[in-house]
């Protein structure tokens, strides 16, 4: 059954923001341990009696001014070592799903990093036990569902890629499919062509981070090498006409996060971001809050503040990035269906 599209030209701009708060929407870029609050790193290092780097939530907050990407990673990793227990993951996600529900996210595809956690001996099994539980409990209790996908740390070896699949089998059931992430210069996709190749054959969704520091020929080489059905961020695409044409062509969904984007400096101020060209070129442009704790804000506030910089962005540029969020997520058909009318409902 097919929705029909709104009429847009007798929504007032003034409904707005209204409607991009209520508007129901998916999260397909969300890493969890990029939902850490310094509020609760701190109870959580209480708790668990991990020292700190830092004197005070305050203090902690002020050191979160990125100038890239690796900056950003290193004060990130540090924040994920007050996680050590099943309750401390469940705690994280279901604080993530509270505010995910607040912002009428009716899906979200949470990213994890098993290697920053079993790197510092925690089990894969904590880290899966406690995630699972809290999809369980956000389904049950908020009525918003969820897929967990795995990713890799680029900046570590291929091998050590293959040990977390092997790690990660007995967990099969409890994630939908696999992501790459962390440093992306210098760790081209075509370093994780073998550990892609065994996740395929194991029927995993397969996505990764191309084209946010890294250059458009990694965009490239995740789509042909990797095979991968959706790019995370991919805004240096614009620097390659030909792979536009071929995004578009395709509908290769992008999630793009753009508060990241600024605080990690990949665009120097909000009203510089591609996102409405990028929509405007025909690509499936999906809007998403990357690491919420560090960059200033969730979803809804990715939302808001692009389209009060971005002129180009009214309501149809609204509804189109609400529903290519839920064509692109890995959700069951009938889900998407239903999310689908409720969106026209709000634009009706
Ligand atoms: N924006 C990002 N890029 C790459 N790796 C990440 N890990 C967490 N956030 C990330
Ligand atoms: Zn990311």
């Amino acid at each position: 059954m097919t929705t029909a599209t709104p009429d847009f030209s007798k929504i007032p701009r003034e409904r707005l923001p209204e409607l991009l708060r209520t508007m129901p929407k998916t999260e397909l870029h969300l890493h969890i341990e990029g939902s850490l609050e310094p509020e609760l790193i701190f109870q959580l290092a209480q708790r668990n009696g991990v020292k700190l780097a830092y004197p005070s939530v305050e203090a902690l907050r002020k050191a979160y001014a990125f100038t890239d990407l690796q900056s950003f990673l290193d004060i990130y990793y540090a924040g994920a070592s007050v996680l050590l227990k099943e309750e401390d993951f469940f705690d994280m996600a279901m604080a993530y799903f509270r505010r995910a529900k607040a912002d009428n996210v009716v899906h979200a595809e949470l990213f994890f990093d098993p290697q920053t956690h079993t790197e510092r001996g925690v089990s894969f099994e904590t880290v899966v036990k406690g995630l699972t539980r809290a999809c369980e409990t956000a389904k049950r209790e908020l009525g918003v569902s969820s897929l967990l996908i795995m990713c890799f740390l680029r900046h570590l070896s291929e091998e050590a890629a293959f040990a977390t699949l092997e790690d990660a089998l007995p967990w099969r059931s409890h994630f939908v499919g696999v992501g790459l992430d962390s440093g992306e210069r210098g760790n081209p996709p075509e370093k994780f062509a073998r550990v892609y190749a065994k996740c395929r054959e194991l029927g995993l969704r397969l996505v990764a981070h191309a084209g946010e520091e890294g250059p458009a020929e990694y965009i490239w080489n995740a789509l042909d090498v990797l095979k991968v059905e959706r790019i995370d961020h991919g805004v240096r695409c614009v620097e390659d006409p030909k792979l536009v044409q071929r995004l578009a062509a395709e509908q290769v969904p992008l999630t793009v996060c753009p508060l990241s984007n600024v605080k990690l400096c990949v665009f120097k101020t909000l009203d510089q971001h591609n996102l409405a060209s990028l929509l405007d070129a025909g690509l499936c442009v999906t809007v998403n809050s990357d690491d919420p704790a560090y960059f200033g804000g969730y979803i809804n506030q990715n939302f808001l503040e692009t389209f009060d910089s971005l002129p180009a962005l009214g309501a149809r540029e609204a509804y189109q990035l609400a529903l290519n969020s839920i064509d692109a997520s890995f959700a069951p058909a009938v889900d998407k269906q239903a999310w689908r009318q409720q969106l026209a409902g709000v634009f009706s």
